[in-house]
């Protein structure tokens, strides 16, 4: 076999070309969303989120057939549902499983039931039906809850049994709309570490369009994040959350700690001139608290956590914080080596001139 031969590279599981979606407005049209283009390769865990209003139910419906775009493609596995109709259509849609935010299970119908509905659609013999929904129920912890309505569920619960349902026909891509929206914190874990599952596991590609920042930053590889009708930014979680590039990702972040906002948040109080307003970002090993607590033993220095957000980003620990570190000029500066030498990205913030810089005291 020679070394030169090409293998055909193997589609996206999801491509969006170019996607815009006009709604009637009054006696005009209004763009819900605008020249969207996204490539979502196999085996990914695609977050895309945006405040209320910003385009992501739109862009859901586009996906999964439910509209067709005004313009641009939307190719699922390679296939472009749009020119399909009749049988193709429907052997094409079992490469997409949905759970919409509503979960729509059927109230008259068994969890067993519930999950065999899209395999009775497809026609398969009851004997295969059977075959399949023991294996999805003994997949997802159900057994136990097979021949419950889904009145008798918890919210987890029901969640569980959309996404069983969703996935019967084995497809290749899961979306799955706002899936932690109204359960508790707990609950919310374990649906997320479920999605992660179905992703490592079962190998299904996962789209997962919701406004929690929290549910993106604890599964999710790439994030794009949607803002009246158009993608702002895209790209690895951590460097969307880390490093921010668009005011509406700074705005989930909840760090609009622009100059603006922190003068605000300052108030009135008599600022050292001596002071420094910093953002610190640790992703990875080092331990933000140790750091912090090694910079104020080693250094005459003080420090006023004004902000903080330690968690977990995608496995990796993470932290985000904004203080104020007072003292000399030099020791400030020594202090800034101090935190990079320590895995901190850190950004100067100044309140006072409004400027942002990146680095050291000027
Ligand atoms: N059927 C429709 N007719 C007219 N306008 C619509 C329709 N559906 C959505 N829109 C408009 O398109 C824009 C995007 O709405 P969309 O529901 O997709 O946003 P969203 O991000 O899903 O919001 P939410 O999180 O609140 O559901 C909004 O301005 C909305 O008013």
């Amino acid at each position: 076999m020679s070394d030169d031969q090409s293998v055909a590279p193997t589609p996206p599981a999801v491509l969006l070309e170019n996607i815009t979606k006009r709604y009637r407005q009054g006696n005009g049209w209004s763009n819900a969303i605008t020249r969207i283009s996204l490539s979502v390769s196999k085996g990914t865990i695609q977050g895309i989120i945006g405040f209320s209003g910003a385009g992501k139910t739109t862009l859901l419906r586009c996906i999964s057939r439910l509209e067709l775009p005004d313009e641009g493609r939307v190719l699922i596995d390679g296939a472009d549902l749009a020119h399909m109709n009749g049988e193709e259509l429907r052997s094409a849609r079992r490469r997409l499983g949905v759970v919409f935010q509503q979960l729509h299970l059927l109230r008259s119908r068994t969890v067993a039931e519930n999950v065999a509905l899209p395999l009775e659609l497809a026609e398969l013999a009851p004997e295969a039906i059977h075959e399949r929904v023991t294996e999805l129920l003994a997949w997802f912890g159900l057994e136990a809850k097979a021949d419950q309505y889904p009145s008798q569920l918890s919210g987890g619960q029901q969640q569980r049994v959309a996404i069983a349902r969703a996935l019967a026909t084995k497809p290749a891509v899961l979306l799955s709309d706002e899936p932690t929206s109204a359960l508790d914190p707990e609950t919310t874990a374990s649906v997320l570490s479920l999605l992660r599952r179905v992703r490592d596991e079962l190998g299904v590609t996962v789209l997962l369009i919701t406004h929690e920042l929290s549910a993106v930053r604890a599964i999710c590889d790439r994030v794009a994040v949607l803002d009246q009708g158009a993608i702002v930014e895209e790209g690895p979680v951590e460097e969307v959350l880390l490093r921010p590039a668009s005011r509406t990702t700074q705005r989930l972040l909840g760090r609009s700690f622009g100059a603006e906002h922190l003068a605000a948040h300052l108030g009135e109080r008599d600022l050292h001139a001596g002071s420094l307003f910093l953002e610190l970002q640790f992703l990875g090993q080092s331990g933000t608290s140790h750091v912090l607590s090694g910079l104020i033993r080693t250094f005459d220095v003080t420090l006023n956590i004004l902000r903080a957000d330690i968690g977990e980003l995608n496995r990796s620990a993470y932290g985000f914080l904004l203080v104020e570190l007072g003292g000399e000029t030099g020791t400030l500066e020594q202090s800034i080596h101090f935190l990079e030498a320590h895995g901190a990205s850190v950004t100067r913030i100044d309140p006072w001139t409004e400027a942002e810089a990146n680095g050291r005291p000027a």
